[in-house]
């Protein structure tokens, strides 16, 4: 029986701010996302973490892209439009404390020049959040030194578990199963095997660390299943993973609670915006940006269990 995280145990690793924090204390993160097709993914997972209450947020504009289609901007441009506060371009003296890295980019149009600065990362010390098109990167013995949490949806999810070379996927798996059990056991398989800290997202979603730990969240409201929405998951634990960057040194662990925090503020926010607070499909329709534009009432709701 996988134990449920629960809104005691998520409001305990929040981090309200105090009197003596500053910008670079409350975190930094930086942010490599969006590109030329999807700039709007950048958009979101920005927009989540600023709503989190992150420190700084530095974004970092996909480097050698493509020329945007359709006379779109590009995801800086976008990026910026939505979130002025957001600065633009790599740290170039105090480095940053996190970064969220992958959501709305594509291997296969990846340039060389940002393979190389992604390597880079994987090779430092600072926790990464790696999404979507990021997630080849991981692999069983790369020698990546950075601790990592993977956001894997279950189609991500089957895709890195064929990459490890893990076999056939257990009989009980079910890509779009609620049973937190079987999810629970393939992620912790997936997590062992990548040395990964694993938040498997779905109705139910799991999180799991390479040592075994594991909760689940969920499920969530129904109305999360549309387009977007993990890549405002991401930014939301980009943001929480930044402002607790520090304790993970000694306290390693914390990746995953972090992870199945994040999972939970993500669906307070989206029962929040939907009316859905039963989680049970009631209420009204919700797209990206309104999980995104509820995490902070999300939040203070969540904060306000803190013992
Ligand atoms: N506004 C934007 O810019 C948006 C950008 N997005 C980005 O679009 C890129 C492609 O993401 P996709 O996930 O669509 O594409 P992928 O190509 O990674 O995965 C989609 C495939 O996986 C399968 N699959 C199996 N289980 C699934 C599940 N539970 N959820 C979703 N797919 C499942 C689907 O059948 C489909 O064939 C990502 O980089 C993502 O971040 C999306 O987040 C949508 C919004
Ligand atoms: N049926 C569902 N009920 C509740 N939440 C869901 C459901 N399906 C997906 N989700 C949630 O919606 C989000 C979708 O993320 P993802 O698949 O990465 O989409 P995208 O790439 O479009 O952002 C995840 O947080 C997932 O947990």
């Amino acid at each position: 029986m996988t134990e449920r995280w629960g809104e005691l145990d998520a409001a305990a690793t929040l981090r309200p701010p105090g009197p003596g924090d500053d910008k670079y204390r409350r975190g930094v993160l930086g942010v490599r996302t969006g590109a030329a097709h999807y700039p709007g993914a950048a958009v979101l997972g920005v927009s989540a973490a600023w709503r989190t209450g992150v420190g700084m947020l530095r974004y970092v504009p996909p480097v050698d892209d493509a020329a945007p289609p359709f006379g779109l901007p590009t995801p800086a441009a976008a990026v910026l439009a939505a979130r002025p506060e957001t600065v633009l371009g790599p740290p170039t003296g105090r480095p940053c404390d996190a970064w969220l890295i992958g959501s709305g980019t594509d291997a296969a149009t990846r340039s060389a020049a940002e393979l190389r600065d992604l390597r880079a990362l994987l090779a430092g010390d600072a926790p990464i959040v790696i999404d979507a098109g990021a997630l080849d990167l991981v692999a069983a013995g790369d020698g990546r030194t950075a601790p990592v949490v993977l956001t894997p949806h279950a189609g991500e999810f089957e895709r890195l578990w064929r990459s490890a070379r893990l076999g056939a996927l257990p009989d009980d798996w079910d890509a779009h199963g609620t049973d937190a059990g079987p999810r629970a056991r393939a992620a912790a398989r997936l997590a062992e095997a990548l040395d990964a800290t694993v938040l498997l997202k779905g109705s139910v979603t799991v999180c799991v660390s390479a040592e075994g730990w594991s909760r689940r969240i969920g499920p969530a409201t129904p109305w999360l299943a549309t387009a977007g929405t993990g890549d405002v998951l991401a930014g939301i634990l980009g943001a929480l993973v930044a402002g607790r960057a520090a304790e993970l040194r000694d306290d390693p662990g914390l990746l995953g609670r972090l992870g199945a925090t994040a999972a939970l503020l993500h669906d307070l926010a989206a029962r929040c915006a939907s009316a859905d607070a039963g989680a049970d499909g009631s209420g009204r329709p919700i797209a990206a940006a309104d999980v995104a534009a509820a995490i902070p009432p999300a939040f203070a709701e969540l904060a306000s269990q803190r013992r």
